[in-house]
């Protein structure tokens, strides 16, 4: 098929299908994933049983392990829940909105003996259907739901799959590590004591 042509999923399960099909060889082509995502069209009806939503900070959701080649999940964020600064443990990353908006601030990776404050480069709004991209090389980053009266909801896919990564203190680019976990499983609510664990925000 012609490298330029954009292959167009009509529902999550076939973008699921696809990616499993691109995850497969070992060479990704990060534009033409991040075209494929961005042209699913969000529909709430695809991935509502997947939305599971907490009162007090954003949920991660798994939707498929792609073979071991990939995790995809749907994060829900309440009205101006966000993220701390972190990394991505040297995964690609894909965040497409599925509803609502989402801020995105760039940040450089703090000098190691400094005790100063984290340099931004660049924040931006993504906006329904749009997916961005990021890695390690590229920096780190918040996400936060800007809106105080609307939840939104992301899908991210994160090649190879990761269950670490750092978190930053904005003030002194402190690291920490972090374990992240799934608030649900295909749907279903993961059990309390696995679940608590979740830090990252
Ligand atoms: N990378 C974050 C979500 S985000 O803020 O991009 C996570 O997987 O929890
Ligand atoms: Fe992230």
């Amino acid at each position: 098929m012609d490298q330029t042509e954009v292959i167009k999923p009509n529902t999550l399960e076939e973008l699921i299908q696809i990616l499993h099909e691109i995850f497969a060889s070992d060479k990704v082509n990060i534009e033409e994933v991040q075209n494929i995502v961005e042209s699913y069209e969000s529909n709430p009806r695809e991935w509502m049983k997947f939305a599971k939503f907490d009162q007090y900070r954003y949920t991660r959701n798994l939707v498929d392990e792609g073979n071991g080649k990939f995790n995809l999940m749907i994060l829900c964020w309440g009205e101006g829940h966000g993220s701390s600064i972190h990394d991505h443990a040297n995964s690609h990353c894909f965040l497409k909105i599925l509803q609502g908006n989402l801020k995105e601030t760039l940040y450089e990776w703090p000098q190691k003996k400094n005790n100063c404050e984290m340099v931004k480069k660049a924040e931006g709004v993504l906006k329904l259907n749009q997916c961005a991209y990021i890695n390690d090389s590229i920096g780190l980053h918040r996400v936060e739901n800007p809106s105080h009266t609307e939840p939104a909801v992301s899908l991210h896919l994160y090649s190879p799959p990761f269950s670490e990564c750092h978190t930053f203190d904005q003030r002194t680019g402190h690291p920490n590590s972090v374990k992240m976990t799934f608030w649900s499983k295909y749907g279903d609510r993961t059990p309390f004591a696995i679940a608590q664990s979740q830090e990252n925000n």
